[in-house]
């Protein structure tokens, strides 16, 4: 780095930050220092410190994290049923800080479709599987018979789809709990939204349910090529999805990549994962805490720039 610039050298670098693309130009969902601070009983709690997350159209994602991480406190911003603090949140080109309360619903018709834990929060008890998906569909269309049969042919599509076609005659109390929620996804997507969002789907199934309905989260994203994001408690869900992010203490710490790998010598597909640490556009990183723990790296660390990598050792200097 020249340690005076001249003139034109600072006028490059101005013209060079102003043409730079702005942060998650090409991201469906861009989270950009998202902060969202509670106040109850006169406390304040940060339930998100600056979150920074950006997911690509198409993706199939889960947020894991420790109880009271904010995992909840961002599916339900996303999902257009709280407002942040401060920070930008864009999904789908909308700016979810400057919607109206009719821009919301809009919103929460056309842009994202949800799934939650409790399954009976997901489907209307008195309605079969096929009227609850027709039902979104029904409030967003037209009325003449052609667009009423259209729309019972897509419930039964999606409901197919989703291997639960043979409960479409059934109402909810009549379906297991992993049927329901194969029946909640297919309601979700009755809309065609560009993002299901999912909160602890799995949360009251046992493990070789919630295993049917990671498939059929995959089905639908390869299908329909719907961008899904699912927070999860369930540390299983690391190997059903390509992208794990971490959230700790209100933002996004690190992310788990998984991708397919041919074995040159036997030609066998393995998938091999990989961990990455978040670098906020700040430079800031969280170092995993075992990682840290596992070298006794407390308070200060030594850092060196090598050409390749930047290496962080564990503090070495004498004692003052
Ligand atoms: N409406 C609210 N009023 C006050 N504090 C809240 C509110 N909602 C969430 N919080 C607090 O914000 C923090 C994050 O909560 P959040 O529900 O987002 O965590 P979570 O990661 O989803 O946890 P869990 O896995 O237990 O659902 C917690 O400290 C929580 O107590």
């Amino acid at each position: 780095m020249t340690s005076n610039p001249t003139l034109a050298d600072l006028a490059g670098r101005v013209t060079a930050d102003r043409d730079r693309p702005a942060y998650g130009h090409d991201a469906l969902i861009t989270c950009d220092r998202l902060v969202r601070v509670f106040t109850a009983d006169g406390v304040e709690v940060q339930a998100l410190q600056g979150l920074d997350l950006l997911v690509r159209e198409g993706e199939l994602m889960a947020l894991v994290g420790a109880s009271g991480s904010g995992k909840s406190t961002l599916m339900n911003i996303l999902a257009g049923l709280d407002t942040p603090t401060a920070g930008a949140a864009r999904v789908a080109g909308r700016d979810l800080l400057a919607m109206t309360a009719k821009d919301r619903l809009a919103y929460r018709r056309e842009v994202v479709g949800f799934v939650w834990q409790q399954t009976s929060r997901n489907l209307l008890p008195y309605l079969t599987s096929a009227q609850n998906v027709v039902l979104p569909m029904q409030l967003a269309g037209r009325r003449s018979r052609t667009a009423r049969r259209a729309r019972a042919e897509r419930a039964l599509e999606l409901l197919e789809l989703l291997g639960v076609a043979d409960c479409r005659d059934r109402r909810p109390h009549e379906m297991s709990g992993g049927q329901q929620q194969r029946v909640a996804i297919a309601v979700a997507l009755a809309g065609g939204p560009s993002v299901l969002l999912a909160d602890e789907p799995t949360g009251e199934l046992d493990s070789h349910t919630a295993e049917q309905i990671f498939s059929a989260f995959r089905t639908a994203n390869e299908q329909l090529g719907t961008t899904i994001v699912i927070v999860t408690h369930d540390q299983a869900v690391a190997g059903e999805v390509r992208r794990t992010v971490a959230i700790r203490d209100g933002r996004t710490s690190t992310e788990v990549l998984r991708r397919s790998e041919v074995d040159a010598a036997t030609g066998d597909e393995r998938v091999v994962a990989r961990e990455y640490a978040m670098l906020d556009r700040a430079g800031r990183l969280q170092l995993p805490a075992e990682y840290t723990r596992a070298l006794g790296m407390r308070d200060r660390v030594a850092l060196e720039l090598e050409p390749d990598h930047i290496a962080v050792r564990p503090d070495d200097s004498e004692p003052a």
